[in-house]
Parts: C-alpha cells; sequence; structure tokens
C-alpha cells in the first residue's frame, strides 16, 4: 500500500537514534508516538490563533495510527485549541489519539471528546491583572500581545516592530512578575509563557510512555519547550526503553537551535514531519 510522498525513511544521525527507530520498526504495536503541535505538526504564522495543521498532518497521523501502538499530541496550547485547531477530532484511525495540553495538565481524549483539566491557580489572575501596566511601562508596543491560555499567559513579540529586542527587553520584568506570583516563565519562539510550576512535557511524555506500556518512543518538537520532552527521552533511553529524537527545524535565529543539536533526527518544518510519517507508513507497509 503507497501513501502520498514516497521517500525513503531517513537515517538517525546517532547510534541511539538509529536503535531507537529499527525498535520502533520491529515492533510497532508497542511503540507510542508523540508530535509537538506548533512548529512540528502546524507551520509557525503571526497570529496563533490562525495556526492550523500541516493540511498534510492528519491524514498521514491517520494512516500511521493503526499500525502503531499510540499517537498523542503533547503542546504549550490548552488541549481543546490544539484539537480543534489541528482538526483531530472524528477522524476515522485517529479513534484512540490523545492530546496532552498546557504541558501536559491539560488531556483531550479523541474516543470521549472530552477535556480534563485541573484548577487554576489564583496567580494566573493576578498576573492577568497586572500584565497591560507592566507591558506599557516597558514600552513594548501594539504588535506585543497577550494569549490567554486559561491556566495560563502568553506574551507574544513575533508581530513587534523588533521582535527579538522586544523579547529581551520583557524578559527580565516577565520573570519577576511570573515569582512574585507562584508561576514560572516558559520561554519559546517569542513568546514568554507565564505559567504554573509542576509540570513539564519531560514529566508528561515519561507518564504518556508508562501509561501506554510503550516499548518504543519517538518525540518530535521544534522549541525550547520540546528539551524537557527531549531529557526524559534521555533518560527512557538510560533505562533501557529505545527512542528516537525529532527536531522539526524550520526558523533559526529563535533560541532554538539546541533542540537540532541535540536530536537523531533533523527535518524540514511540518512539511518535513509529514514526510516523515508517511516514510513510516510506507516501512511498515511495505
Ligand atoms: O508546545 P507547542 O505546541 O510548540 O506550543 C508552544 C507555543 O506555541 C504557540 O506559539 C508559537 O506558535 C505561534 C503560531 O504559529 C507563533 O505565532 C508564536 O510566535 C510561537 O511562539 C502558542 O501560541 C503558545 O501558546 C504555545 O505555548
Amino acid at each position: 500500500m503507497g501513501t502520498p510522498g514516497s521517500a525513503s525513511l531517513p537515517t538517525p544521525s546517532t547510534p541511539s537514534g538509529r536503535e531507537g527507530l529499527a525498535a520502533l520498526l520491529e515492533r510497532p504495536q508497542q511503540a507510542a508516538l508523540v508530535f509537538d503541535f506548533d512548529g512540528t505538526l502546524s507551520p509557525i504564522v503571526p497570529d496563533p490563533d490562525q495556526a492550523r495543521a500541516h493540511p498534510g498532518a492528519v491524514p498521514a497521523l491517520a494512516r500511521l495510527a493503526p499500525l502503531v501502538g499510540s499517537i498523542a499530541v503533547l503542546t504549550g496550547r490548552p488541549a481543546g485549541v490544539a484539537a480543534r485547531n489541528g482538526g483531530f477530532a472524528n477522524v476515522p484511525g485517529l479513534e484512540r489519539m490523545v492530546v496532552l495540553g498546557q504541558y501536559g495538565v491539560e488531556r483531550w481524549d479523541a474516543a470521549s471528546g472530552e477535556i480534563q483539566a485541573p484548577p487554576v491557580p489564583a496567580g494566573v489572575a493576578a498576573v492577568q491583572a497586572e500584565l497591560p501596566a507592566l507591558l506599557d511601562r516597558e514600552g513594548a508596543g501594539p504588535g506585543t500581545f497577550v494569549e490567554d491560555k486559561g491556566r495560563a499567559i502568553a506574551v507574544h513579540t513575533r508581530r513587534a516592530d523588533d521582535p527579538r529586542g522586544t523579547f529581551e527587553r520583557l524578559r527580565a520584568p516577565l520573570y519577576a512578575l511570573a515569582e512574585r506570583h507562584g508561576l514560572i516563565v516558559e520561554p519559546g519562539r517569542l513568546v514568554l509563557e507565564l505559567r504554573p510550576p509542576g509540570m513539564d512535557k519531560g514529566v508528561a511524555l515519561e507518564q504518556y510512555v508508562r501509561e501506554s506500556g510503550a516499548g518504543a518512543v519517538l518525540y518530535a518538537g521544534d522549541d525550547l519547550g520540546d528539551l524537557a520532552a527531549y531529557a526524559a527521552v534521555g533518560e527512557l533511553r538510560a533505562g533501557g526503553l529505545p527512542g528516537v529524537l525529532v527536531c522539526s527545524a524550520a526558523f533559526s535565529g529563535e533560541g532554538a537551535e539546541e533542540l537540532a543539536e541535540q536530536a537523531d533526527l533533523v527535518v524540514d518544518g511540518p512539511q518535513g514531519v509529514v514526510a516523515l510519517i508517511d516514510s513510516l507508513t510506507n516501512t511498515l507497509t511495505r
């Protein structure tokens, strides 16, 4: 059975990555494949509300899902937003998919369409109330905008006149604001996100791998928040569970270069991720 794009499966550049991919291909029904959303399944765009999965992503995931143990999305987005913007609901093939949102605190299950989310800590409302005056005081400018994620507040500078300069200028005051209210700052691609502590993509990935009983894991990401998931895969590998680290490298100069350095496989942004998913499907159905 052929799938769109018949490129052959790339070879990981590291021995651990080659071992991880070999294990995935030998026992696909025991493999967990976990994907970040923005920058990995969804191309980076100036307005987060307009971000959608790459047109090839859902069809590619739906073809691969029945061949592997499990497929999940692990994202900084609220779980419901990623499920909606990704178009993951009611897709034949993706009935078992889960979206772990807000760095793993929230969970959306395709099987039920329901979202589980704990209560929002009080510090989030306090930050929300103080933020406009802080941005004004720091001269953030009209291009700087705030994304209210419910249990986190993201300050974006991509649309500012000087995106990197504004990001750097806001860094210290936002860290201080977060600390005053018991939150942490999660830096990303031209975004500083103020969110509750206690969970990150590493903890979430490790929990998901254990819960799904996976014997191998593939994790694909593009941003600083994905480093924790990379570290978790490193620890799982050290404990004998093979894994592959994929970097979706679409933009440079946005602070996430470390990810490409640590990856076993670097692909060309979301379109490269789709090609990789398709080549896995092709290999498993040959
Ligand atoms: O964990 P992720 O799925 O990678 O989410 C991380 C953050 O992604 C979003 O921001 C990024 O994508 C936007 C849309 O392409 C882009 O405009 C922005 O510059 C990027 O930083 C999202 O808006 C955040 O809430 C996520 O935490």
